[in-house]
């Protein structure tokens, strides 16, 4: 059983690592800093910063995407492989996301990776958001979202694959599975993050709508389980990542696969295919106008 799961973690691995080199053949320029998670560290690394404190087991992931943290291909990678970093690094015992930007957490997947361009960047970034929920939904160790702003679509499919979800009590900002307002479709696999987390109705309610939910009411279907000050929502996810850690890991970390393994499963068997779906549906004329109004739509709200 050990034998298949550090297999498992190899295989694991080299498919981040392929993701990197995609994105390096995409001409995008990447650095990877040498990260080291020895003694308290920060890494380099440019749109995730982590600071792993070894005195307590807990690294801290923090976007530093400006303006809006919107997860790019490059994002996503780097994401993936310090993810995947932590989880192999013996000191850390658990992982806070959050962000360095002020007022957003995240803008969710990165709208100008799916719009007017070739469909073989699609279906790379496809699988960069691919990754990023298989290793984040099935993580080993236990996940915190300090959700210290905004976070619609992708923003809100990250916060749901952690384990815990504390939120900035602010009434601007909110979070939720909007899809549908972008004329776009969430994918099965979003669609099982959330109603593992809310159940059926208030999903089918969620998805078709677009619902924005603003942090109370985001509390009230359970969409997050804590809303805290904004200046408390990183100390608050220290806090309860330190209670977290007091169960005993191994139960914890088998009880958290047994309920999420089925979802994960299924895009493991459909990886391919979900792939081409995307791929094929993204590129369509009718799809790519209205991401065009969306962004549209966006900008002239600045204007
Ligand atoms: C089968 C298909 C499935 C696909 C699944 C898709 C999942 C997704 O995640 S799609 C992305 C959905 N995201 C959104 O709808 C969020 C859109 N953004 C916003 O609502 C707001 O930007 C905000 C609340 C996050 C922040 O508001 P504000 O502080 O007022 O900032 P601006 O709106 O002025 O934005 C600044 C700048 O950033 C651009 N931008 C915003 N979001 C994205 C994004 N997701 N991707 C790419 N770019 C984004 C925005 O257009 C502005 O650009 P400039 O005008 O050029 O400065």
């Amino acid at each position: 059983m050990a034998t298949v799961l550090r297999r498992a973690a190899r295989l694991e691995f080299s498919g981040v690592l392929s993701l990197f080199s995609a994105s390096c053949r995409h001409g995008r320029p990447y650095a990877l800093s040498h990260v080291a998670f020895n003694d308290r560290h920060l890494s380099t690394s440019s749109k995730v910063k982590v600071d792993l404190d070894n005195s307590n087991g807990i690294a801290v992931m923090k976007f530093d995407n400006p303006p809006v943290n919107s997860m790019s291909l490059d994002f996503l990678t780097e994401f993936s492989i310090n993810l995947e970093k932590l989880e192999l690094d013996k000191s850390c015992r658990g992982v806070i996301l959050t962000s360095a930007q002020p007022r957003i957490f995240s803008a969710g997947l990165d709208i100008m990776d799916m719009y007017g361009t070739s469909p073989e960047h699609c279906g790379a970034f496809w699988k960069a958001v691919q990754d990023m929920w298989l290793k984040l939904y099935g993580y080993s160790k236990i996940t915190i979202a300090a959700i210290n702003g905004a976070s619609p679509a992708g923003g809100c499919l990250m916060a749901l694959c952690c384990d815990y979800r504390i939120m900035a009590d602010d009434p601007r900002y909110s979070i939720g599975l909007n899809e549908t307002q972008l004329g776009i479709v969430a994918p099965f696999w979003f669609k099982d993050t959330l109603l593992n987390t809310v159940g059926h109705r208030t999903t089918e309610l969620s998805l078709q709508m677009g619902i924005m939910y603003h942090a109370h009411e985001a509390l009230k279907i359970g969409l997050v389980d804590q809303l805290v000050p904004e200046g408390k929502v990183l100390s608050t996810a220290v806090e309860t990542l330190g209670t977290w850690l007091a169960v005993p890991g191994h139960a914890r970390e088998i009880s958290k696969s047994m309920m999420r393994k089925p979802t994960v499963d299924k895009l493991l068997a459909n990886k391919e295919a979900d792939i081409k779906n995307f791929v094929s549906f993204i590129t369509k004329d009718s799809i790519q106008k209205s991401l065009g109004m969306y962004l549209a739509a966006l900008k002239k709200k600045k204007a």
